[in-house]
């Protein structure tokens, strides 16, 4: 890592290890300001261009001058997870969470949630497909998500299993619906559909369990 990420790990506050339940809703709107949507858009444009560029030796050095300085610069704004805009920006597509597929939600209600959901060229497993581990994780959010709607509580993945039917295209708006099958006590059984179109592409089958009150 870089000195600017060295001195930002450092400034970091200890976490208070709150578990699940957190004293403060990480939720909000204007973390990162009004441009912050761009700016994930940008970095995910990077991992796009990235999983597919074939720099020359030219190209490669002058990138990585670039992409020191910028490093050093976003290194210098870092804060904890708790209050960082990415996975807190409900306006954004995936909560502003670069790390996640982005998806926007359409749908919260009783049958669950449905978003709209697009794997992108960083998202490639192989033959302009999407990689499972990225359909894997775009399950885990959206069932986590629908757990948490049919609970009123913050939930975490006991097992989530994928049957992939069919290929999962790139670059294509595809419908990823998760809800709840039924509750036991603390355990949420979790069922998810993922349909390009008519045609299914991926089930998820998945088992979130409630945290008790300060569960790390
Ligand atoms: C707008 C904002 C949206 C916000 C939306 C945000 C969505 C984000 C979603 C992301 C979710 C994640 O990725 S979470 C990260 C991935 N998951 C993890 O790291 C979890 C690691 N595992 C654990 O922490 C633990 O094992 C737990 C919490 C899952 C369970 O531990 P526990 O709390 O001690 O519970 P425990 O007593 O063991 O189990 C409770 C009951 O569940 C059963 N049980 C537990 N595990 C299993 C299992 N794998 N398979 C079957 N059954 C199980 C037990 O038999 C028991 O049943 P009975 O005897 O009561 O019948």
């Amino acid at each position: 890592m870089s000195e600017a990420n060295d001195r930002a790990v450092e400034t970091v506050d200890e976490d208070p290890h709150e578990g699940g339940f957190r004293a403060h809703a990480a939720i909000t709107t204007d973390r990162g300001g009004p441009r912050y949507g761009e700016f994930s858009e940008q970095v995910r444009l990077l991992m796009d261009n990235a999983r597919y560029a074939c720099p020359d030796d030219e190209l490669v050095d002058e990138l990585i001058e670039s992409l020191k300085a910028l490093n050093d610069r976003l290194a210098d704004s870092r804060i904890d997870e708790w209050h960082s805009p990415a996975g807190t920006r409900i306006d954004l597509p995936s909560r502003g969470n670069i790390t996640l597929p982005p998806y926007v939600v359409t749908e919260v209600n009783d049958n669950g949630v449905v978003a709209e959901l697009t794997f992108r060229d960083f998202h490639l497993g192989g033959n302009n497909a999407a990689h499972g581990g990225h359909v894997a994780v775009a399950f885990d959010d959206v069932g986590g998500f629908a757990s948490a709607v049919a609970i009123q509580h913050v939930s975490r993945t006991a097992y989530l299993t994928v049957q992939y039917r069919s290929i999962t295209p790139l670059n294509t708006p595809l419908r990823i619906h998760a809800w709840a099958d039924r509750i036991e006590g603390r355990k949420v059984f979790i069922k998810g559909t993922l349909y390009d179109g008519d045609r299914l592409c991926a089930e998820m089958d998945a088992l979130f369990i409630k945290l008790n009150p300060g569960q790390a």
